[in-house]
This record gives C-alpha cells, structure tokens and sequence, in this order.
C-alpha cells in the first residue's frame, strides 16, 4: 500500500501499517522530508515513532519516495494522508493539496486499486473526488474510492492508530468494504466498532466529533469566564459534572484554550462548508466556540497587564511551552505562542522554552528570546506563564524557581499547579477560571 502526503498523519499512518505487516510506500512532494524518513529520521516530534519508524525502514518494510509513478506501480491501496489546512483569509479549507494528490496517483495507477482518503474535508469533497479519478485515470484500470476518516491525537498518535477507538468508512461499493476490512484486519479481531456507511456520512464523522471536542473545551471555559467573575473552582466544577456519565470529565480541561492543526480550523471549515450549503445558521454556535476560545488568550494578556500593573513594555516574561498540547512540537495556532508573540509585539522581554517545540516556534517567531531550559527562561522573569502543560512543568516547584526569578508571579494557563504551594510560599498566583487575586485583594480593601 502507499501512504500520500507524510506529515504528522501520514508519517504515522505508514509506519502503523508497516508495524501491521504490510509493504508500505510513503509519498510525499517535500524531498527535504522524505530522505529524512527514508534515512529512518522523524522530521517531528511524536512519542513512539521514531523507533516504528527506524525499525521498518531498516528491514524495507517501509520505503519513501517523491515519485508517484513509482507508487502508482507499488501498491493497490493508496492512502491520503496531505494537509487541508484554513485557505489563506477564509474560513474554509484548502482542497488544493487533496485534489492535486488524487489526480497524480489516479495518472499514475497501473493495477485495479483503491484510493482511501483519510485527510479531513468539506463534506461533498469524496464524491466529487470520485468523478475527478474517474476522469484522470486510465480507462484501462478500475480504480475504487473510500474515504476513511482519521482520529488520531497528536502526542498519542501510534496509540490511537494501532488500536483505534472506532473505523469508519465511507464507501459505495462492497470491493472497497472487503479491502478496507483486510486492511484493519488487527483492529477488528479485537472487536473495534467498523461503521461502514456512505461517503457524506463518513466526512461528516469526523467534522462532528472534533466539532463536538471544541464545543466540550470552549463550554467549560465559557464556565471559566463566570468563576473569573463570581469566584469559584473551575475545576472541581468540572470534576462535578464529570462525573455524570452522561457528560464525561474528558475535554472539560479549563485553561488557554484549544489550537493545533485540527479542531481550530475544522470548526472553522465546517461553518464555512455548511453556509455554502445555504445552512447558513445552522453552525453559528461554532463562532461562539470559536471566540470563546480566542478570549482565552486575551485573559492570559489581560492578566499578565493586571500583575505587571500596566508595565509590560520592557518586562521580563518567561513563557513555559510553546506547542500547542504536551508530547507534540506542533506549533500549528497554538494558542501558547500566540499569547508569546503577542506580549513581545506590547514591548515585553520574551523568554521561552518548549522541551520540543522551540524550533517550529522559532520559524514563526525568529524574536523571542529561545532558551534551552526552564530555568533558563525563568531567570531574572518578572512573571512566568505556564501555557502548555508539560509534565516538566507541572510537577515544578515554588522551591525550583524562586532563586531564579526577579519576581514571584506566576500565571496557570492550563489549571494544572496547585495555587495553595505556590501562594503558600509568597508567590502572586493567577489561573484561568480562577478569580484574580488582585480583584480578590481590592474587593477586600474596599
Ligand atoms: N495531525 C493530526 O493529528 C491529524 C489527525 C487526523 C486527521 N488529520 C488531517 O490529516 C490531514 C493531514 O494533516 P497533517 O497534520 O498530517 O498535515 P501535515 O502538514 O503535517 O502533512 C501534510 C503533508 O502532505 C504533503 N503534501 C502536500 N501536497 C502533497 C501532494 N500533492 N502529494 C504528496 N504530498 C503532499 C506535505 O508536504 C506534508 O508533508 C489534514 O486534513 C488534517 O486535518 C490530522
Ligand atoms: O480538556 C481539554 C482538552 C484539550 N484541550 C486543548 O485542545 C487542543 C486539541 O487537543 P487534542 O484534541 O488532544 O489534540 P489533537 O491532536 O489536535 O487531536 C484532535 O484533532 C485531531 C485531528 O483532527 C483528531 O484526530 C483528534 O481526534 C482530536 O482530538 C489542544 O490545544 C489542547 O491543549 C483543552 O484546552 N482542554
């Protein structure tokens, strides 16, 4: 089988499948990154990988190539993995990357194949991309097509592809249902849901389930604006509620917000697909979630503005994390160094430190002061922010970091610290969902 387009899910896909047993072929059009894998070198970071990776490209199990003639002759099963990120000052997505893919393999087929499109995209997008093979490929081929949604987290990524939570397939023909049910062969034995269903079916999964994640995250944070207001505890209100099975505590993390290079645009894709549909209010509440998220990183501002009483400009800031989520060096909107970029625009000293994601960080935002250490971007800080909860981070401590810093202020933007250490030993600590103590301390003089 070959795999097209290897970035964070693509790479993954293929070596899961190699690690499955199958032959698997890589396609990518950046060379820079396929002699990176072909050499056995992940070009990102994602636990557990690296060592799939450098065991079947050593026994050629798994091989890369930019050639999609080579892969047109290789495999009868073609995966496509490519971007569809948010198209350039528009909501939608960009299907560029999809149809110029599909129409090279489809040229390029030599043998009856499938083509299986796991990228995320505007419903509609495999019917019409059905016509365009028919179209392109030769008449001399019989070429199936399926679309075969992807949900795998980042930071969990061979997990969640090895032993997926469900299968869902989009399919018009009982050919494509038999190859896709060999293909997962592993996962069913163990008995993994597989919803075989139509193609709108299959792509509407998959908008929905990460519409439903990022209504569920800015829910809780809409909740977090009220106890930043009234007083309260953000999160033993959601540990409250979570327990109500109904509801769930999963994704009710109160903090700076979602990012990443999936829920922030597929919200944002899925408004814009549905309003050319002429639903046009149907999505709406995705605006809500959309702004109540970015509200996120203006309270961070707000807050940091409210500690530093005005005087941002030339202070000193340390900025723990950078990725958008732990165990990732994905920077894709991330909501950690928005806020970064932000601050140094407002004049700030920016120090920052990702145990992983400094250098995709630093493509972005060449200005900021990258440091190899905690204790490096914490040194001589007027205030630290944690934004991206790293297990390094969480589990630091007021001890740690109180010789180093010029002042004791800490900001949690991701509800992970336990504010009572911190204040205990003479720290200002603020997190988002929490009432600001310097509200708390003029509420109570006057
Ligand atoms: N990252 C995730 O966790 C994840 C999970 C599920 C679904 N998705 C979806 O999967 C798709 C890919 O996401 P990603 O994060 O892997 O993106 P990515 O940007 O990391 O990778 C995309 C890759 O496609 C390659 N590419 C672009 N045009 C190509 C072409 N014509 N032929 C061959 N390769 C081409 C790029 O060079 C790049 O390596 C998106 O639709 C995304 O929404 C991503
Ligand atoms: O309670 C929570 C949970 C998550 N987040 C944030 O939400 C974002 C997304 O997190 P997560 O969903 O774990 O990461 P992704 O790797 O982007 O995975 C999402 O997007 C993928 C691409 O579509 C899907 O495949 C996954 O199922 C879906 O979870 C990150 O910034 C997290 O910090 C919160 O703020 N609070």
């Amino acid at each position: 089988m070959t795999v097209i387009g290897t970035g964070y899910l693509g790479a993954t896909h293929a070596a899961c499948m190699a690690e499955l047993g199958f032959e698997v072929l890589g396609v990518d059009v950046d060379k820079r990154k396929i002699d990176s894998l072909s050499r056995g070198e992940l070009p990102f970071h994602e636990p557990d990988l690296p060592e799939l990776l450098r065991k079947h490209t050593a026994s050629g199990r798994l091989r890369f190539t930019t050639s999609f003639e080579e892969a047109g002759a290789f495999g009868d099963v073609h995966f496509i993995a490519v971007g569809t990120p948010q198209r350039s000052g528009e909501h939608a997505a960009d299907m560029t990357y999809v149809d110029a893919a599909v129409t090279s393999i489809a040229r390029a087929i030599c043998r009856d194949s499938l083509i299986v499109g796991k990228s995320t995209v505007p419903v509609g997008s495999a019917r019409r991309l059905k016509a365009l093979v028919a179209e392109e490929a030769r008449p001399s081929v019989r070429v199936d097509f399926a679309w075969n949604p992807e949900f795998l987290r980042e930071g969990f990524a061979v997990e969640d592809t090895l032993r997926p939570d469900r299968l869902v397939v989009g399919i018009d023909s009982d050919e494509a249902d038999s190859v896709l049910r060999r293909v997962y062969e592993n996962a069913l034995s163990r008995k993994t849901p597989y919803i075989s269903t139509d193609f709108e079916t299959a792509e509407l999964v998959k908008v929905a389930a990460n519409a439903f994640l990022a209504t569920k995250i800015s829910f809780i944070n809409a909740f977090a604006e009220v106890t930043e207001t009234v007083g309260g505890d953000i999160r033993t209100l959601a540990d409250a509620i979570g327990h109500d099975n109904r509801i769930g505590r999963r994704f009710l993390n109160a903090g700076i917000g979602f990012g990443g290079g999936c829920l922030p645009k597929d919200i944002r894709a899925l408004q814009a697909r549905v309003s050319e549909l002429g639903l046009d209010s149907t999505m709406r509440f995705l605006n809500e979630v959309d702004e109540v998220n970015l509200r996120r990183r203006e309270r961070v501002i707000h807050l940091v503005t409210e500690v530093l009483e005005e005087n941002v400009e030339g202070a000193k800031i340390a900025i723990l994390g950078t990725a958008f989520k732990p165990n990732s060096d994905d920077v894709r909107d991330s909501p950690a160094l928005d806020v970064a970029g932000r601050l140094y625009s407002s004049g700030a000293d920016v120090n920052v430190y990702d145990p992983k994601a400094n250098a995709n960080a630093a493509k972005r935002f060449p200005r900021l002061n990258y440091c190899g250490s905690l204790q490096e971007a914490v040194r001589g800080a007027d205030i630290v922010l944690l934004l991206t909860e790293w297990d390094e981070f969480v589990g630091m401590t007021p001890a740690a970091l109180g010789g180093l810093v010029n002042r004791r202020n800490l900001i949690d933007g991701r509800n992970v610290l336990d504010p009572d250490v911190w204040i205990g030993a003479g720290w200002t600590f603020q997190a988002l969902g929490r009432k600001s103590a310097t509200k708390v301390l003029s509420e109570a003089a006057g």
